[in-house]
Order: C-alpha cells, then structure tokens, then sequence
C-alpha cells in the first residue's frame, strides 16, 4: 500500500530520535525493544526508511547488545563526541569510544550544545573532524532563534553556520553528512516550522553546499527537519522536496507516536 510520496526519494529518508538526557539504560532498552516490535508488526521497511536513535551515552552500549543480540535494523548513535581522541579530558567521550560501540552516528552542535554549553562554530568544526576520523557519519545540528528569525534573517544566519562549521571538510566528508535544520524557536516549544519554512531552509542549504562543492554532493547530503515534530506533522513536512527527514525530540519517546512518524508515508496515502 506504500506509494511513492514524490519524486525525491533517491537520499534515503532519515527519521531520528533524539532522547536527549531522558531513558536510563534500562527504560532504554524497553524502549527500543517496543519500537522494534512495533515496527517489526508494521512490516516497516528499514530499506526504505532508515531509523536511528540517539540515546545518552550510558546506554550506548545496552543499545549495542540489544541491537546485535536481536539483528534489529536500527542504527544509533550519540549525541555528542569529543573535537579529541583521547587524553586528559574529563568528562569528554572520544569519538574512538563511540565507534567501538558500534555507533553509525553522532550529533554535532545540537542548539543545546550551542546555547547551553556555548559550543562555538570552531569547536564544532574539530567535532565534525574528529567524527569523520572515527568513521562516523555526523548529524550537524544548525537553526536560529526567535530573535534572528523576527529579524527576518534567519537563512543567512543558519548558512554562515554551514559554512563555518563546515571549513576544511572535503566532497566525500559533505555527500556522506546530514544536517538538520532546528530552529530554536520550534525545538519543545509546540511552536512548529510550518513545511514551507523547512522547505525555504533545506534548499538554501543545499543551494549553499552546491556552490562550496558541487551539485553532485548537494544531491547526496541529506537534510532533516526538527522542532516539535509529532506524527500528525510529520508527513507533510517531510513532503516536501529537499527535506529527506526529521529530528524528533520529545515524541520520540513514545513508541506509537514515533513509529507512526516513522510509518508517514502511510499517512500521506491515508490523509
Ligand atoms: O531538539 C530536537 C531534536 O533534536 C527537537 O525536540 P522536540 O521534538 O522535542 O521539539
């Protein structure tokens, strides 16, 4: 019964769940356990819609055994790494560790990294190194607040993000990353991008790495959605054409409603 929803399916949809400091490792677990029977219910195809979570480090590795132990087809990965790889860092998880663990991903810059621990465009640049020496693939977490976005200046803001964060980075690096557009402002608030604000975004993005690189590499980077993403939205942003997914927060700790985000393109039949 799935239909195509457009034309632009050739980037494999993404639709990651950022736990945030929520699920110790044991609420993990039976969290991600009911996901997968969920979705294993659902006959989700993970071909088609790729699923990742993003639990806290201290569950990473119950993660890994579950995931392993049960061949479930969920990726994961963390939500922050250290710019080094190991040293006298305390407090830091070195991208090594991560990727022991069997990571496939690692946020970079989330804009509560950039507002409450006040990570500048530099150290997020070593962080995105320092992923792609580890052999993880970085979610690049870019946005604005309220105030730049009532300015009206809010693409040009979140592209001298890219652009920075992005120094020294090459083809292969680029085609391989995902970026999410999170504006603030929408990030647990209810107050959500309307589709055509995350459209308006995505494809100034795109447009951006196209001219740093070229459009081959636009053409590959895949560019998520996030800030009160629910199942009820979820479908009609990820409609439109450079939004290849979404970054779910708070709804991604409930089963249904992030496996039914996970299902949109049920919804788009079904609306
Ligand atoms: O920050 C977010 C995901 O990284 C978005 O959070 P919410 O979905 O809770 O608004």
């Amino acid at each position: 019964m799935t239909t195509s929803t457009n034309g632009k399916f050739d980037r494999t949809p993404l639709i990651a769940g950022n736990w945030k400091m929520n699920m110790d490792h044991v609420q993990g677990i039976t969290l991600l356990q009911k996901l997968a029977w969920t979705l294993k219910d659902a006959q989700h195809d993970y071909n088609r819609v790729e699923v990742a979570i993003f639990p806290p480090f201290t569950d990473l590795r119950s993660v890994q055994t579950l995931i392993k132990g049960d061949k479930l087809d969920v990726e994961y990965g963390a939500q922050d790494l250290s710019p080094k790889d190991s040293g006298a860092y305390t407090g830091d998880i070195s991208g090594q560790f991560l990727s022991k663990l069997g990571c496939k991903y690692v946020l970079v810059g989330h804009s509560e990294r950039r507002t409450v621990h006040g990570e500048s465009d530099e150290l997020l640049n070593e962080k995105l190194k320092a992923a792609y020496r580890n052999d993880l693939v970085p979610v690049l977490c870019v946005g604005e607040g309220l105030e730049v976005r009532q300015s009206g200046k809010h693409v040009a803001h979140t592209l001298e993000q890219v652009r920075s964060d992005l120094a020294g980075l090459d083809a292969e690096q680029v085609s391989a990353l995902v970026i999410a557009y999170e504006p603030i402002w929408a990030i647990g608030t209810g107050e959500v991008a309307g589709p055509a604000d995350a459209q308006e975004m995505c494809s100034a993005i795109r447009a951006e790495i196209a001219d740093l690189y070229d459009d081959s590499v636009a053409a590959k980077t895949r560019l998520l959605y996030g800030g009160s993403v629910k199942a009820q939205n979820a479908a009609s942003i990820l409609k439109e054409r450079d939004v290849d997914g979404v970054l779910v927060g708070g709804a991604s700790l409930d089963v249904t409603e992030f496996a039914n985000i996970v299902r949109f393109e049920h919804h788009l039949v079904t609306d």
